[in-house]
C-alpha cells in the first residue's frame, strides 16, 4: 500500500500536469481576448473569449477539489472548471457534471457505486493533504474536510461551497427548473451557499435556454449583495444580475425613516388598487369644445370627440405612457381631419391640450404629488381605505422633487408605479429572493413581475422574520409571486455556521421568538463558550470596543451587533479608541471590526460576534426575539453578549438603560416610544434642513390624540 506521502506526490504530478493544461489555455484566451478588444468589430468575441477565461478558472487556483473512484475501475477529478487536455481529453470535470453527482450524494447506505470519494487541502494548486472516504468501510466517517472548512476565518466576501456540499444540499442544487422552490432552514444551515450554487448548476444545465444575464438574484441589503457577489463569478457565472430589494425601483434618494404603521400600510397588496386607480384618475375630462391654435388659426374640436379618443386609448392594453401616445396619434388625425392638411408635428396647442388631458408622468413625480394631496388620496383610495389610515399615508410634498426622500416601503410603490406607467421593464428566466420572510406583498409584487415564467427559489427562515411584515408561514410570502408551477416547501436540517455552545444560548429565544419552529441540528463544537460582561451603562461602549478589540488582536473578523439606541455610544467609544472599523450601514464590510444593525446583520457572519444590550435589541421591533435570534446566531467561532440589563431577555421588552422612561400625561408609552423613534430615525437619516418643516409637521401629527 502507498504511504500518504507517495500518494499525494502521485496526485501532486496529476495536479501539475493538468495545471499546465490549464494555464496554455488561460494565456491563448488571454490572447484572444487583447486581439479582440484592439479590434473594432470584435465586441462579441471579447465577450466570449472573457467568457471562456472565466469559465476556465484562474492559474492561483487548484484545479480541482476532490475525486471519484467508480467500482468499475472508472477515475474522475473534479473542479470548479472542465479543464482538457490537447487532444480535448477532459482531466477536471466540473462539478456540475452529472458523471459527478456521486460525490456528493453517495453515502455509506447509498454509495452509488463510488469506491471512494477524496477531498483535497490545497494551497493555491499545491495539495497539502487530503480525506477520504472508503464507501465499503462500515463506520460513518465524519466528514473532515467540511469541518476544517467550516473551521476557517471569515472575511467580508461568502465562499464557495462546492468542494462539501452535502447531499440535502446537492438535492436542492440539482432541484427541477420549473417550480417555485422555497428553501427554507435555520440560521447558517447553507440556504444562501445553495441558492448561489443552483444558480451555477441551472445555468450549467439548462446552457441551451439560460444565460447567466437571464437570472436575477434579490437580497435584502445592500451589504448582503457585497457579501455575496464574488460567489457565482468565482463559479464562472459573472454575468448573474444582483440587487438588493430596493434598487428594484428607478434611483431615487434613499433614507427617509418613516413609523411602522406608515411602511404597514404601505407594504400592503391594496395599495396597488389605489396606485393603478390614482393614475387612471390622471386622465382628464375635455371641455365640451377645445380650442386649438394651429398654423395660425383656430380649429374647434368637439368634447365628444376628444373623449371618444380618450376613452379609446384608455381602453387598450398599454401602459400609461404608451396610452398617452395613442391618444395623442388620434388627437392629432382629428385635428389633421379638421384643418384638411397632415397631422400636426408638435404643435404646441396640441401638446399642451394633451398634456392637460394625459399629462406626461414619471414615478417619483407622480407619487410625491400622490401623497401630498389629500384629495387625491381619497379619490384614489375608493373604499380600500379608512380616514384614518389616508391620514397616514399623506405628507408634505418636499419643495422639489429632487430634494424629496423616499422610505422603503415608498421604493416598492415607485417600482410598481413605473411598471404602470412604462410598462414591464426587464423579465429574467430565473429569480431567486432571499431573506424573503421580510418582504412585504408590494416588495413581493415587485420581485413577482420580474420573473418571465414563474421559476423561483425563495430563501429563508421564518424564526428570523422580522420588521413589519414577520411571517408565520410560507404562503403568506409565495401567495404575491404568481408562478404557474408547483410550490415546493424544503427544509436544511443541519446548522453548519453557528458553534453549538453559542446556538445553545441563541436556541433558547426560540420558544419566545418562533414557537413551532425546529431548531437545526448543529454539526460541531466551538472554540469557547459564550462570554456574557455585565457593565454599568457608562462602562458599557468602552466594553464593547475593548472586547472587539481582543478578538481583532487574535485575527478575527468581528461583528458588533448594535441596537439604533446604543450605536452612538458605541461609534464614540470606537473613535475614542483610533479603532478602525467598517459600517455595514454604509454598504461595507471588511477590514477586522465591523458595526452593524441586528437587521442589517442577517445573512452575514463573523469569526466572534459582540452583542450589545440584547433587551435594546428586543425592544426595537415588534418581533425583537427573533432578532436577538438573528444577532447572537451570526457567529462562525466566538459570541460575547455586553449589557446592563437581561443578557437573554425571555419576556416583554424591558428599558433597562433609562429610569426617566415615564410617559407624560395623555401619551401611553407605545406613543412616546413611536413618537422618539420616529424623532430619532429622521435624525439619524439626516434630515436635511429643507426637510425639517415637514419632519415637524409628520411629529405633531403623530402626538395628535387617536
Ligand atoms: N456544505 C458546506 N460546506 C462548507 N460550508 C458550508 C456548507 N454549507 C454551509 N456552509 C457554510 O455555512 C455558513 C452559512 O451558510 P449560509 O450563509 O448559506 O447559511 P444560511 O442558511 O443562508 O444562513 P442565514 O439564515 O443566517 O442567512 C457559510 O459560511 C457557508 O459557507
Amino acid at each position: 500500500m502507498h504511504s500518504r506521502s507517495t500518494e499525494i506526490a502521485t496526485e501532486q504530478a496529476y495536479f501539475d500536469t493538468t495545471a499546465k493544461h490549464r494555464d496554455r489555455k488561460i494565456s491563448e484566451l488571454g490572447g484572444l481576448v487583447r486581439a479582440a478588444a484592439n479590434s473594432g468589430a470584435a465586441a462579441h468575441l471579447h465577450r466570449h473569449a472573457e467568457a471562456a477565461r472565466r469559465a476556465i478558472g484562474t492559474a492561483d487556483d487548484a484545479v480541482a477539489f476532490g475525486r471519484v473512484d467508480h467500482e468499475t475501475g472508472e477515475t474522475l477529478y473534479l473542479g470548479r472548471h472542465l479543464i482538457r487536455d490537447d487532444n480535448a481529453e477532459v482531466l477536471v470535470v466540473n462539478w456540475q457534471a452529472p458523471a459527478v453527482a456521486g460525490y456528493f450524494e453517495a453515502s455509506h447506505q447509498e454509495p452509488q457505486g463510488l469506491r471512494r470519494r477524496r477531498t483535497f487541502d490545497c494551497t493555491g494548486n499545491t495539495i497539502r493533504d487530503f480525506t477520504e472516504v472508503i464507501f465499503a468501510e462500515i463506520a460513518e466517517t465524519v466528514d473532515r474536510h467540511l469541518l476544517a472548512d467550516l473551521e476557517r476565518g471569515r472575511t467580508g466576501e461568502m465562499r464557495d461551497i462546492v468542494a462539501t456540499i452535502q447531499a440535502a444540499q446537492f438535492a436542492l442544487i440539482r432541484a427541477p427548473r420549473d417550480q417555485m422552490l422555497v428553501i427554507e432552514g435555520g440560521p447558517g444551515t447553507g440556504k444562501t451557499a445553495v441558492a448561489l450554487h443552483r444558480v451555477s448548476w441551472l445555468l450549467f444545465t439548462h446552457a441551451e435556454m439560460l444565460n447567466a444575464a437571464d437570472v436575477l438574484i434579490v437580497g435584502p441589503h445592500p451589504t448582503f449583495m457585497r457579501y455575496i457577489r464574488t460567489v457565482l463569478p468565482g463559479l464562472g457565472d459573472a454575468e448573474v444580475e444582483l440587487r438588493d430589494i430596493g434598487r428594484l425601483a428607478p434611483t431615487v434618494a434613499r433614507g427617509r425613516v418613516e413609523p411602522a404603521e406608515v411602511s404597514r400600510i404601505k407594504g400592503e397588496v391594496r395599495m396597488a388598487g389605489l396606485l393603478s386607480r390614482a393614475v387612471e384618475g390622471r386622465i382628464g375630462v375635455p371641455e365640451p369644445a377645445e380650442r386649438l391654435l394651429v398654423d395660425g388659426r383656430f380649429v374647434t374640436v368637439p368634447g365628444a370627440e376628444v373623449a371618444e379618443a380618450l376613452d379609446h386609448a384608455r381602453a387598450a392594453e398599454l401602459p400609461y405612457l404608451g396610452r398617452r401616445q395613442l391618444f395623442r396619434d388620434r388627437l392629432g388625425q382629428i385635428v389633421a381631419d379638421r384643418t384638411g392638411g397632415a397631422a400636426p408635428a408638435g404643435g404646441s396647442a396640441l401638446a399642451n391640450l394633451v398634456e392637460r388631458l394625459w399629462p406626461q408622468q414619471t414615478a417619483p413625480a407622480f407619487l410625491r404629488d400622490l401623497l401630498g394631496s389629500r384629495s387625491r388620496l381619497r379619490a384614489a383610495a375608493g373604499t380600500d381605505f379608512t380616514a384614518e389610515e389616508l391620514t397616514h399615508l399623506h405628507r408634505r410634498s418636499a419643495d422639489r422633487l429632487s430634494q424629496e426622500l423616499w422610505s422603503a416601503a415608498d421604493l416598492a410603490l415607485l417600482d410598481e408605479l413605473d411598471h404602470l406607467v412604462n410598462g414591464a421593464g426587464r423579465r429574467y428566466g430565473h429569480v431567486v429572493v432571499d431573506e424573503a420572510q421580510d418582504l412585504s406583498p408590494m416588495q413581493l409584487r415587485a420581485v413577482g413581475r420580474r420573473s418571465a415564467n414563474g421559476s423561483f427559489t425563495v430563501v429563508g427562515d421564518i424564526a428570523q422574520s422580522t420588521g413589519a411584515w414577520a411571517r408565520d408561514s410560507w404562503d403568506e410570502v409565495t401567495r404575491h409571486l404568481p408562478t404557474p408551477h408547483p410550490v415546493t416547501v424544503t427544509a436544511l436540517r443541519y446548522g453548519y455556521r453557528v458553534p453549538r455552545p453559542a446556538y445553545e444560548l441563541a436556541a433558547r429565544l426560540l420558544p419566545v421568538a418562533a414557537p413551532g419552529v425546529t431548531a437545526p441540528e448543529v454539526v460541531r463544537d466551538g472554540p469557547a463558550e459564550p462570554r456574557t460582561h455585565r457593565v454599568g451603562l457608562t462602562e458599557r461602549p468602552g466594553r464593547v470596543v475593548a472586547v472587539a478589540l481582543e478578538h481583532a488582536a487574535a485575527g478575527r473578523f468581528v461583528g458588533i451587533v448594535c441596537p439604533p439606541r446604543c450605536r452612538r455610544e458605541v461609534e464614540a467609544a470606537l473613535a475614542e479608541n483610533g479603532v478602525e472599523w467598517h459600517s455595514a450601514d454604509r454598504g461595507e464590510l471588511g477590514g477586522s471590526i465591523n458595526l452593524v444593525s441586528p437587521q442589517e446583520a442577517k445573512g452575514l457572519e463573523f469569526d466572534a460576534v459582540v452583542v450589545v444590550e440584547p433587551a435594546e435589541i428586543v425592544a426595537s421591533d415588534e418581533r425583537g426575539h427573533r432578532l436577538l435570534y438573528v444577532a447572537f446566531t451570526r457567529t462562525t467561532g466566538h459570541l460575547d453578549v455586553v449589557c446592563v440589563g437581561d443578557p437573554l431577555p425571555l419576556t416583554a421588552p424591558a428599558r433597562p438603560t433609562r429610569g426617566d422612561d415615564d410617559p407624560p400625561r395623555g401619551l401611553t408609552a407605545r406613543e412616546v416610544r413611536r413618537i422618539a423613534e420616529h424623532i430619532a430615525g429622521q435624525i439619524r437619516g439626516a434630515a436635511p434642513e429643507p426637510h425639517w418643516d415637514e419632519l415637524l409637521a409628520e411629529v405633531t401629527q403623530l402626538l395628535r390624540p387617536e
